[in-house]
């Protein structure tokens, strides 16, 4: 037999032996049902075979939930998010190496104990909760919809800075709208009745009708649909949509418009996990972990540059004292200043000092200026790929969160 695969006893004689069901709280492999008999399920990937991508052919019955060892996460498989996930990953060296683009198994070489699956968004939030996926990258916008606040998830990192977006409710610009400019308005509508309700369509019927209900909008009623919804109040379908907006180029080339008081969520792309496995699956904690750190001094690092320059002066403490009197040279710390030693007359001298401190990159061009004004020159400006901290805020989070 391969060290890769392992068998399972005689699934067919489990079934119909009373005495050896499956142990309690472990769910039946949905094949099991459809009468499979004895089969072999895929073992954790032994880390010498890293080079082998993972196999996308289905075996025959699945794993139980405890026996599986190898750690999994899931990634958009479509849509606006899938790329940005990627290259997100691949930012903070964790590259997904996807040999087959028709397969939905992929690994990430940098964590030999990952497999990667590519699945819906919305299938990435159901399999976390039934314990399929350990951890997935998706939007909060799902996670809130299909997790309907389920005990079951846990959202690690809620800020991966892409994927901005907000589920926000739109009415037309026009009619009997023309005057609506808030959702108190709109609520107080005399059209509304139990005979007419205020018809809404939307996509995320969990949070549009939460939302609906928590602002008080007693006769309502809800049309699911999945795409085109701004064509809907044209259409005479519905008269306001609940959906996702970013440019709001869509909502303006369809004679709609957004209310005050109208956003339902805020979202954007959050690295999420199945509790159960954070607190069951080994290796779950300390991916986790690893991925939390690389995505935090990847993200960290994004908004920040270091800007290295020299003043003359007569000790490190008296430039220190300069730097520090301008608002924007107050590094993550304080500066660093370090003395620039030259042969001068075949002595060593210091005359100079090189400052280095880390600025936001928004604040750049006025750090320059306040370097300059206390006497910086030769101004070298750098891109900053990581910043580690001591520990991020977010594991200390997520520890306290599980009890840990
Ligand atoms: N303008 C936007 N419209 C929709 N989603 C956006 C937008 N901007 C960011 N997103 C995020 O991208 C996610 C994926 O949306 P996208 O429309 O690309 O894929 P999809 O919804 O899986 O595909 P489809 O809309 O065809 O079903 C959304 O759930 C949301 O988190
Ligand atoms: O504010 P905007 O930048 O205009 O983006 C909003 C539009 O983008 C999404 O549609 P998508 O492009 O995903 O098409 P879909 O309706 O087929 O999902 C969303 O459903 C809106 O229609
Ligand atoms: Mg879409």
């Amino acid at each position: 037999m391969s060290p890769m695969l392992a068998t399972l006893p005689d699934v067919t004689a489990v079934l119909h032996s009373p005495s050896a069901s499956p142990p309690s709280g472990l769910r039946a492999p949905a094949a099991v049902g459809m009468g499979m008999a004895r089969t072999r399920f895929l073992a954790p990937r032994a880390a010498a075979s890293a080079a082998s991508a993972v196999s996308a052919k289905p075996a025959a019955v699945a794993p139980l939930y405890a026996d599986r060892t190898v750690v999994r996460i899931g990634l958009p498989s479509k849509g606006r998010m899938s790329e940005q996930t990627l290259s997100l990953l691949k930012s903070c060296q964790l590259s997904v190496r996807h040999l087959n683009p028709r397969q939905y198994t992929a690994d990430i070489p940098q964590v030999p104990n990952l497999e990667v699956w590519f699945q819906r968004p919305k299938d990435i939030v159901r399999k976390l909760q039934s314990g399929d996926l350990d951890l997935g990258i998706v939007g909060l916008d799902i996670v809130s919809e299909y997790g309907q606040g389920s005990d079951d998830l846990v959202v690690v990192h809620d800020a991966l800075e892409f994927g901005h977006c907000r589920l926000s409710l739109a009415v037309p610009k026009e009619g009997i709208f023309e005057n609506i400019n808030t959702l108190e308005d709109l609520a107080n509508m005399p059209e509304w009745t139990q005979e007419r309700p205020l018809r809404v369509v939307t996509g995320f019927g969990y949070l549009g009708e939460k939302f609906m209900r928590e602002n008080g909008f007693n006769h309502v009623s809800f049309l699911a649909g999945d795409g085109a919804l701004e064509s809907y109040p044209a259409m005479g379908m519905a008269d306001v949509i609940v959906d996702l907006v970013s440019s709001g180029t869509t909502l303006r080339e369809n004679n709609l418009k957004e209310i005050d008081g109208g956003v339902v969520l805020e979202s954007q792309a959050t690295l999420v996990a199945c509790r159960r496995s954070l607190h069951k699956r080994n290796g779950v904690l300390e991916i986790t972990h690893e991925m939390l750190e690389r995505l935090e001094a990847h993200l960290t690092a994004t908004g920040e540059i270091m800007v290295t320059a020299n003043m003359r002066g007569n000790s490190a403490e008296e430039v220190a004292e300069r730097v520090l009197s301008q608002t924007s040279l107050c590094g993550l710390q304080g500066p660093t200043i370090s003395p620039v030693y030259r042969s001068r007359d075949g002595k060593v001298a210091v005359e100079y000092y090189a400052i280095n401190v880390v600025v936001p990159q928004k604040s750049l061009y006025k750090s320059i200026q306040q370097l300059r004004s206390i006497g910086g020159s030769g101004v070298l400006v750098t891109k900053l790929t990581y910043i580690f901290d001591e520990e991020t805020p977010r594991w200390r989070k997520l520890l306290s969160e599980l009890g840990l």
